[in-house]
């Protein structure tokens, strides 16, 4: 596949260049949803969902027939802080689970009949640990950007993006405190279940990182601060973009890596809806710096896309419900 971007300087110039949502589209969705067999506003937010999906894929009645949930692995120096409840080796055990079927994600890509892929990145090569230096070069973030725009099928109608990497919790509370301000206090959470001094520990972690580091530029802080499946996950969410397909976003860490576009181009977001409030303590905080509201909040800390995973089924449900239904004038119901 040729790749639109060679550079990471291409890469942003891609980001300013990228389309918007189709006006007319939206506007016809919005004149056919005030016609449909409901009172007015009686579907909620999923009318509105309906209207900007339509007006993203240019289609005033548009179908869901191709969800596509990637997947993105890294490994991260930091782990080396003792930042995480479990052991880096977990990374690569959970990739040889996703491509044997046996993970959350798994079942929740089935029961929504969305295709899923799998991409390890440099597992053998974790990040640097932050704390001592950036946690990748230049050109490992080009890599891992170029990834994950890839790995974007450009015919499907719908992306998620999850994530699998000990200790990026850690990477994503950095990520998020340089870009928004504030303290590791502020952003570090318990992830995968650490106690109280890990916690404390993690907190202190992402402070002297903030120190280390000029991480005033959001891609810089990526570099710095971030990880591979972080990059990626940003990569394949320009890149939908690019495509017009509507993201579903994921939990703290897809929120953090999604965040670095919105900072770097307002409005790079605007494809994107958020898929559920992840129990991660600082989610929602993330959330409203991005004015983003969940769709779902079922208590999962989970990652792997398994939140915007469910969410496909929020979606489908509003377009089912915004493509196929019966106007008044159709079914022969009094609209007043
Ligand atoms: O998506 C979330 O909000 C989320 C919250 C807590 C943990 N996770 C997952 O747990 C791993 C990171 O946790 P940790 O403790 O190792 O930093 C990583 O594989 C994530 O997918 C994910
Ligand atoms: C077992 C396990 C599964 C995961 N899936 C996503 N992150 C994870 C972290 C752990 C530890």
């Amino acid at each position: 596949m040729q790749l639109p971007f060679t550079t990471l300087s291409a890469f942003r110039a891609l980001m300013t260049e990228a389309p918007g949502a189709d006006s007319a589209a939206s506007n016809a969705a919005r004149d056919r949803n005030g016609q449909l067999t409901k009172p007015p506003g009686a579907l909620g937010r999923l009318e509105n969902l309906a209207i900007w999906y339509a007006g993203w894929r240019g289609d005033a009645q548009p179908q869901i027939n191709a969800p596509q949930v990637i997947i993105f692995a890294g490994n991260h120096g930091v782990c080396a802080q003792g930042v995480s409840a479990f052991p880096a080796e977990v990374t690569a055990q959970m990739v040889a689970n996703f491509e044997h079927g046996g993970a959350a994600i798994n079942q929740l890509a089935k029961a929504f009949s969305a295709r899923m892929d799998v991409h390890a990145l440099s597992l053998d090569t974790p990040t640097a640990d932050f704390t001592q230096a950036p946690a990748m070069s230049e050109a490992e973030l080009l890599e891992a950007l170029q990834t994950g725009w890839a790995a974007v099928d450009p015919q499907a109608d719908l992306l998620v993006t999850g994530e699998m990497g000990i200790g990026n919790t850690t990477a994503a509370a950095a990520l998020a405190a340089a870009l928004f301000g504030g303290t590791g206090a502020d952003w570090a959470g318990r992830g995968t279940g650490v106690d109280d001094a890990g916690l404390s520990r993690k907190a202190a972690v992402v402070d002297a990182g903030l120190a280390l580091h000029d991480s005033a530029d959001p891609l810089e802080a990526l570099r710095c601060l971030g990880g591979r499946e972080l990059a990626a996950m940003a990569g394949a969410i320009a890149a939908a973009r690019h495509h017009r397909i509507p993201v579903i976003l994921d939990g703290f860490i897809c929120t953090a890596a999604a965040a670095v576009l919105e900072k770097t181009h307002a409005g790079a977001l605007d494809h994107s809806v958020a898929g559920h409030l992840s129990a991660e303590g600082a989610h929602q905080r993330l959330l409203d710096a991005l004015g983003k509201t969940p769709l779902l909040n079922l208590g999962l800390r989970l990652g792997e896309g398994s939140g915007a995973a469910l969410a496909i089924g929020v979606m489908k449900g509003a377009i089912a419900c915004h493509s196929g239904m019966s106007t008044f004038a159709e079914a022969g119901v009094s609209d007043s």
